[in-house]
């Protein structure tokens, strides 16, 4: 079969089974390792009503609940002192749904104290065991610097978790939860809200009403009876706000690369391509998460592809559009209105054009602040902390599995290996294919009770899964974030005559019943299929659909399937040179002789689009990709 060349080695900077010396490498070890198990409560800076030098009881690093507080209504002031050397404290930073602070107070102490000042916050968090906030607080390393020994779990009430310096989180020990169903419908009814609002002018119309005036000509709207809706994003919120424009009468359209096109179906929602989306929409509504993809894809090039007078809304993330385009395309026509409830920067600043332009709706990132939701998710996320609390393992943990050392230091290789395939074999699937059943497969000597593969199915799942979305997959969640996607994880082990000491001798990933942007990455079986294997400690790719090739997994990397003739090596590598993009790795893969050919490149360097045109354009090549690892 096909034959395969390593022409070059660079080794990726990414960390190996024995490098826990090396600083990037304990920063990448840190996704799956972290849980602090110390039980040791620290001195605390300042004493305060939560605080004394006595020691909280801890067992074996969780909580005993001891003679539960009654509830209180809503009290900023401290409760049960005498409890409180018994008792974990709780400090609720934000507002909080009643429903959810009566959970908390059932087992700690629980002090609301809300609107602190940075220097405020690291003071009181040394002498407290959770924390739980909104948006609005900002959770940075110094939090968690100050918080350091004591506390054990950070609550987000809500789905974003940008305001929370994960890493550092991470690095000292400290859970992180988020609530991340229970303001769904709030934030789909938000936006249906401000698509009405927008279409008939609701907010001018009423501060122009309050002011004195009775404009009715100035104020005619438009009808959404029977206009194209295009939902941006099919996610949770995306689906119920077309659920809710299709009752309105509306043609609703989605965009979504990753969502299964039977889910849209059901409610009667054509999926299609985004250059579709936005020139056939009349109104669009974005409900994609803020990724590095859709960081500003709303922009002065996609708003002039858009029809004149189309209308948005945004209750998603303000990111994903470049604000000082969408005010110039305000001030030409091509958008004639827009709702925003979120913002690049929140509060956004006091003179900004967007927010002062006429034909903008705004409001204050209220897209979860319902009565409804607010009580839920102070329950999901109340249930969350305490269950962390207590030391179980959460659904919605963003940061913390738990794996023991050992084993850990054991699989690290293959941890990246698996991560990095997932990561690969996504950007595979063809835009518009939605993914449903994912297969992987190790092929070691061990038998299945020697090999716990948990580590590496979650690492696949969290490379499946991340570059799509902004939830956080670790081994704590990656099962639960998988099935909450629709995603089916299915794992078959191969016994091989490699050596035992070794845990693994290659994975492979296979993406079913899904068409690829790279044909040739489509095996004989009809799946997206990848192999890798950890060589020398490193993560290397080894197969692609049927061709083997040989390729280290850093940086980037160009796939190009080819007629296997002379000086395709060098036309292509040329290419890269004049645009200074530099080749790390370089292998061939072949069919037969002179046949099919694949060639895989690492480059360190994205290429830019005059270099992939390029590429495309060697007359014998047949199809190519370009990847991000
Ligand atoms: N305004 C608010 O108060 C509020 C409340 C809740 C959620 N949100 C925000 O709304 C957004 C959606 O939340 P959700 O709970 O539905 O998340 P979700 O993860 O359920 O849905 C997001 C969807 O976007 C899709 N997606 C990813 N990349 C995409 C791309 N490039 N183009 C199109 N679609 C893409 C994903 O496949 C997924 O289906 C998030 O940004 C969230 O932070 C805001
Ligand atoms: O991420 C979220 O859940 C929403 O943006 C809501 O944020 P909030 O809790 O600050 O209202």
């Amino acid at each position: 079969m096909a034959s395969s060349a390593c022409t070059r080695a660079i080794f990726p900077s990414s960390f190996t089974a024995s490098s826990s010396s090396n600083s990037e490498s304990k920063s990448k070890l840190s996704h799956v390792s972290f849980i602090n198990t110390t039980s040791s409560i620290p001195i605390c800076r300042k004493l305060s009503h939560a605080c004394s030098s006595k020691r909280t009881l801890v067992v074996n690093n969780v909580f005993k609940t001891v003679n539960p507080t009654k509830t209180s209504g809503g009290s900023s002031k401290s409760e049960d002192v005498a409890s409180l050397g018994q008792k974990p404290t709780i400090l609720v930073s934000e507002k909080l749904g009643e429903a959810g602070l009566k959970v908390l107070r059932g087992f700690g102490h629980v002090e609301c104290a809300y609107e602190l000042s940075q220097e405020e916050l690291c003071s009181k968090i040394s002498c407290c065991d959770a924390l739980i906030v909104r948006s609005g607080t900002k959770v940075t390393r110094e939090v968690f610097e100050a918080g350091k020994g004591r506390l054990k779990v950070v609550g987000r009430a809500g789905v974003g978790i940008d305001n929370v310096d994960l890493q550092a989180a991470t690095e000292f020990g400290c859970l992180v939860v988020n609530a991340p169903t229970a303001n769904t419908i709030a934030a789909a009814e938000h936006g249906i809200a401000l698509l009405a609002a927008m279409a008939r002018n609701i907010a001018q119309a009423d501060a122009s009403t309050k002011a004195g005036k009775w404009q009715r000509s100035k104020y005619v709207g438009v009808s959404m009876v029977g206009k194209t809706l295009a939902v941006m994003g099919f996610g949770k919120v995306g689906s119920e706000v077309a659920r809710r424009a299709k009752g309105l009468g509306m043609h609703v359209i989605a965009h979504d690369p990753y969502a299964p096109a039977d889910r849209a179906r059901a409610i009667g929602v054509d999926l299609v391509s985004f250059d579709q989306a936005i020139a056939t929409a009349d109104f669009i509504s974005l409900h994609m998460p803020l990724t590095p993809t859709t960081n500003k894809v709303f922009n002065d090039d996609t708003f002039s592809k858009m029809k004149k007078g189309v209308r948005i809304v945004n209750v998603a993330r303000g990111g994903v559009i470049d604000e000082d385009a969408l005010v110039r395309a305000l001030d030409s026509g091509i958008v004639a209105q827009a709702a925003l409830d979120v913002f690049t920067e929140e509060p956004p600043s006091k003179g900004s054009k967007l927010v002062q332009h006429e034909n903008v709706t705004v409001t204050p990132h209220l897209g979860a602040s319902t009565k409804e939701a607010q009580e839920g998710v102070a329950i999901e996320i109340a249930e969350a902390v305490l269950g962390a609390l207590k030391g179980e393992l959460s659904a919605t943990a963003v940061n913390a599995p738990m794996v023991a050392p050992e084993v850990l230091s054991e699989l690290a290789p293959y941890v990246v290996l698996a991560e990095k395939l997932g990561r690969l074999a996504v950007q595979l699937v063809s835009g518009g294919s939605g993914i449903k059943s994912v297969k992987v497969v190790y092929r070691s000597a061990r038998g299945p009770d020697d090999l716990d593969t948990r580590l590496l199915r979650a690492m696949v799942t969290k490379g499946l899964i991340e570059p799509i979305s902004n939830t956080i997959v670790n081994l704590v969640n990656a099962d639960y974030i998988a099935k909450q996607k629709g995603l089916r994880i299915s794992e078959e082990r191969v016994v091989v005559d490699s050596s035992p000491e070794l845990p693994v001798d290659s994975i492979q990933v296979q993406i079913s019943s899904v068409d690829s942007k790279f044909a040739s990455a489509v095996s004989e079986g009809g799946h997206i299929s990848i192999d890798g294997k950890v060589k020398f400690g490193e993560p290397h790719l080894t197969c692609v659909g049927s061709f083997d090739v040989d390729v280290s997994l850093e940086g980037n990397l160009i796939l190009c399937r080819q007629v296997d003739q002379p000086g395709m090596i060098g036309r292509v590598g040329n290419i890269l040179g004049e645009q200074n993009v530099n080749v790390s790795f370089m292998s061939v893969g072949r069919t037969s002789r002179r046949k099919k050919a694949i060639m895989a490149i690492g480059v360190d360097e994205e290429p830019n689009k005059e270099a992939l045109d390029n590429i495309g354009a060697v007359p014998a090549i047949e199809e190519f990709v370009f990847l991000k690892l």
